[in-house]
């Protein structure tokens, strides 16, 4: 099956359709103040609505309220909500019963440890999102984790990877992880929060040839 590809930190028209016209099978919106790559509802309701039908839209959340919580869930109605901070299991186990949204976790991959204690989330999210330990944010660093930690790993659940992917690489972390899903931010851009449609382009032909 062919690899599935998430352009995330998306916020203009212009780089939703060149993500749409790449292959991209998944659209990340970064409802997240101290992100170069916040959107706030309104213009990420606009941008769900363009991907609607062709890719499926991932809102992401960082130790959102559950005001916050609410109100973005509300006004976006995503396919997906992606929890990318240090959200309980238990809190988003509540979320992914009560609401029709696919929800993921995302977990920093420091060592071995972290994968092991990973499976917490297990029978609480769909899928979980392999990414590099948090920096400065939480996620969108552009720095890829030591991909031989998944080296053999079974995995239980659905997962993706993401972590400093750029076009030069992908092909290579697939074969190493066998990743079905790849996810990138700062890779496709030319400025943190300015995403440059021939590197979205270049990333997605990329990841399919691999
Ligand atoms: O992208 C952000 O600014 C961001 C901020 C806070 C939490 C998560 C964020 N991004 C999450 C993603 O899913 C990124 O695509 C993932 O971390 C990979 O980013 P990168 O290493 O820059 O490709």
């Amino acid at each position: 099956m062919a690899v599935q590809i998430k352009i995330c930190g998306l916020s203009t028209p212009e780089t939703v359709d060149a993500a749409l016209a790449a292959g991209a099978t998944h659209i990340g919106l970064v409802h997240y103040e101290p992100s170069p790559r916040h959107v706030a509802l309104d213009l990420a309701r606009e941008l769900r609505e363009q991907a609607r039908g062709k890719a499926k839209a991932v809102l992401l959340l960082v130790n959102a309220d559950p005001e916050t919580t609410g109100r973005a869930l509300n006004a976006i109605q995503p396919d997906v909500v992606q929890f990318h901070g240090n959200e309980t299991p238990q809190w988003i186990g509540g979320i992914r019963r009560s609401l029709p949204y696919e929800v993921w976790k995302a977990v920093g991959l420091k060592d071995a440890g972290t994968l092991t204690r990973s499976e917490k989330y297990i029978g609480k999210v769909d899928r979980l999102l392999f990414d590099a330990p948090a920096k400065a944010l939480p996620g969108g660093n552009g720095t890829a984790f030591d991909w031989s930690l998944l080296s053999g790993h079974r995995h239980k659940i659905d997962w993706a990877l993401a972590g400093g992917l750029t076009a030069g690489n992908v092909a290579e972390a697939i074969r190493a992880t066998g990743a079905p899903l790849v996810d990138t931010s700062s890779g496709v851009e030319s400025a943190p929060g300015v995403k440059d449609p021939q590197r979205i382009a270049d990333f997605c032909r990329a990841a399919l040839a691999a």
